[in-house]
């Protein structure tokens, strides 16, 4: 894996329009990619990762912050544009059907959508072929309507549409949730195989913490829009410094909350003052003191480089309390908060 970073996200910060308000769906997100490296982005529904993606992509605007790919400002969709037509950035969905033309057969949808790049059709569809091949695909699929495939076949068609540009960087977003478990594993491999050989960069994106951490090098923790923790995956996964990450893995491979509960929970004004003040976990968290109702957390650096946004950090235990706090107790000794810094 090379040092070099592909992508590099800094301060990213977007927000959707709700009637007359704007409302940040993504708050100051920050995180780079090497080349042949994973990132995974986890957390439960709503907590930006799709919209993540999709700045990356240059499909939303982004408020603030900024996107850099390969070395070239990408930030918001103006910008984007050259890398996009290059392909340099592709996108692997959950739902493979929904970009596939159900109307046109296999190859016919792919040459339409990707072009044949100046090729010949010939020389188009023998490419297609040969990827195919390489995702573990027959060749008759390129005359196949995709109504006809299975899941997981239609995904490995998904995959080497990705791959007919030789992209550098692959957004996976949630690629295999709407599949059967059966086939989960197939596909995953399948990604992680590909990797090895084409040193490719993947954004993955999920909301079940096990997948997320069988696929990724780093891990970015998420919770509405806001960073709680990030650090390297087997950190994450098995010693989750911030309480919230350990409540998604005690809860793994189910969210630590249902995306029902989430929904159906009434804004108290308590949260709503969070929102512009405390740390965005305050109200579920099990740990949370005063403090985390009034103050943004500071971001403290790990000594393996993770960082954790918690007022109940404790750097020298690298790790946060795990069990409720006595009544007016008060919290451990803060650190002074450091920058967020990409690595
Ligand atoms: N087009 C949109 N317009 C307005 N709000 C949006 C839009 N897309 C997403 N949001 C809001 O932005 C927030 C983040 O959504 P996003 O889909 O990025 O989260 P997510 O973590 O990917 O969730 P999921 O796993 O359910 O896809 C949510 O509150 C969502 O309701």
């Amino acid at each position: 894996m090379s040092d070099t970073p592909v992508l590099e996200v800094s301060g990213l910060t977007v927000e959707y329009r709700r009637g007359r308000k704007r409302v940040p769906a993504v708050s100051d997100v920050s995180f780079s990619i090497r080349e042949g490296e994973t990132v995974g982005l986890v957390g439960e529904s709503g907590s930006g990762k799709t919209t993540i993606g999709r700045a990356i992509l240059g499909l939303v605007p982004v408020s603030a912050g900024s996107i850099v790919f390969d070395g070239h400002d990408v930030t918001g969709p103006a910008h984007h544009a050259r890398r996009r037509e290059e392909g340099q950035i592709r996108a692997v969905f959950q739902d493979p059907y929904s970009s596939l033309n159900p109307s046109l057969p296999v190859a016919a949808s792919l040459a339409e959508e990707c072009g044949t790049g100046g090729r010949s059709r010939e020389a188009t569809f023998a490419r297609m072929v040969d990827l195919f091949e390489k995702v573990g695909l027959p060749s008759t699929v390129v005359s196949s309507y995709p109504g006809r495939l299975s899941g997981g076949q239609r995904q490995r068609v998904a995959i080497a549409r990705a791959l007919m540009s030789d992209p550098r960087l692959i957004i996976c977003d949630e690629p295999v949730s709407a599949l059967d478990v059966s086939v989960q594993a197939q596909v995953l491999n399948l990604l992680r195989q590909i990797q090895r050989v084409r040193s490719l960069s993947y954004c993955f994106v999920g909301h079940d913490l096990d997948v997320v951490r069988y696929m990724s090098d780093w891990i970015v923790v998420l919770y509405r829009g806001h960073v709680l923790e990030d650090g390297p995956a087997r950190t994450v996964a098995q010693s989750p410094r911030h309480p919230y990450t350990r409540a998604l893995v005690a809860a793994s491979p189910h969210p630590v909350v249902s995306p029902e509960d989430i929904a159906t929970r009434p804004p108290s004004s308590l949260n709503a003052a969070m929102v512009t003040t405390g740390c965005p976990f305050a109200p579920r968290c099990p740990v949370a003191i005063d403090v985390c109702w009034t103050e943004r957390p500071p971001v403290c650096t790990a000594p393996d480089g993770g960082k954790v946004a918690c007022h109940r950090y404790d750097p020298v235990k690298d790790t946060t309390p795990t069990a409720e706090p006595a009544a007016g107790g008060s919290p451990v000794e803060v650190p002074a908060p450091v920058a967020p810094r990409t690595r």
